[in-house]
């Protein structure tokens, strides 16, 4: 149901593969990829680098509290963030940080492109998130590369449009599932994600459900050092609906668990209206005005 493909063949334009990767934007919306220039290890080490942050007092995250800001950099307490508002607020909390523009790029002043906030504990924090933040960029653009040959594209169709890419990687946690969790309550409520593409490494463990277009669920996990891809709001528009961004969630079980998007979002002024329409959609429009709708935080109406 969920294909699951090798990134060498991805990059060799193997006609089988990219046949396979068209099916799959075009139809279930995820797919899984293995063997990327991104080790197991790597994502292991970055999981329990988030860990270690997760396990800090509130009082320690409190210092790096994306709530006392203008922007969507840092930690994300639980409650904080509204996916679907027709139920209550995910009850994971959350890290993250995006690219960053030089200081003296008058982009910097976007809150799209607001600075990262990084915490002083766990140590290396900054130094291994960032590493593999910039690592899990270069997947993902060879991912789209791909993707690119699949809907019959040059290949490098995408590059100029991720050059400076609103990119956010997350690190989501999952507490055991609450004792006051009612049906209204989930480790991360119904949604679709908001960019082009997502890069989603996890520990291995259940809980990520993907909606069939039967209205069914079905769960999709990986391994560290395989990743779950799936397509956003941006993608699905700029293609005029032909590449799928499908509705996830997670309930949530009774064991803690990680998971860690890349949220590869292109340029701030990139047009994502569909293809040769003639209309405008800016990437950077669309990104903030869906921050404001689900960031308790940012909410605006
Ligand atoms: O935890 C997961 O597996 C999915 C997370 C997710 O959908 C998101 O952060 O947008
Ligand atoms: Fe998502």
């Amino acid at each position: 149901m969920i294909p699951r493909l090798d990134a060498a063949a991805i990059a060799a334009q193997d006609p089988a593969t990219l046949a396979q990767l068209a099916e799959a934007a075009t139809g279930v919306g995820f797919f899984t990829v293995h063997g990327t220039a991104l080790s197991g290890a790597r994502v292991e080490q970055a999981i329990e680098t988030y860990r270690a942050f997760f396990h800090l007092d509130e009082a320690q995250k409190r210092a790096v509290d994306m709530a006392a800001t203008g922007a969507n950099r840092g930690w994300g307490r639980a409650g904080s963030e509204q996916v679907d508002p027709q139920v209550n607020p995910d009850y994971k909390q959350y890290f993250d940080c995006g690219f960053q523009v030089p200081r003296d790029d008058p982009r910097s002043a976007l809150p799209v492109y607001a600075p990262n906030l990084w915490p002083d504990e766990p140590a290396r924090f900054a130094a291994i998130i960032g590493a593999y933040y910039t690592d899990a960029c270069a997947v993902a653009m060879d991912v789209l590369r791909g993707i690119a040959g699949a809907i019959g594209a040059p290949r490098d169709h995408f590059d100029q449009a991720f050059d400076t890419p609103m990119a956010l990687l997350r690190g989501n946690f999952y507490p055991a599932r609450p004792a006051w969790a009612t049906d209204r309550d989930f480790g991360i409520a119904t949604h679709t994600d908001y960019g082009c593409l997502t890069l989603l490494a996890m520990d291995g463990s259940p809980g990520l459900e993907v909606r069939t277009r039967g209205g069914g669920w079905i769960p999709v996990s990986a391994p560290p050092g395989e990743f779950v891809i799936n397509f956003g709001e941006m993608m699905e528009m700029w293609t005029g609906g032909r590449v799928r961004a499908t509705p996830h969630r997670v309930i949530g079980t009774d064991a803690e668990r990680i998971s860690v998007p890349l949220f590869f979002n292109p340029n701030v002024d990139t047009n994502v209206a569909r293809m040769g329409s003639g209309e405008e959609i800016r990437a950077g429009d669309h990104l903030q005005r869906r921050f404001s709708e689900t960031y308790v935080h940012l909410k605006t109406g």
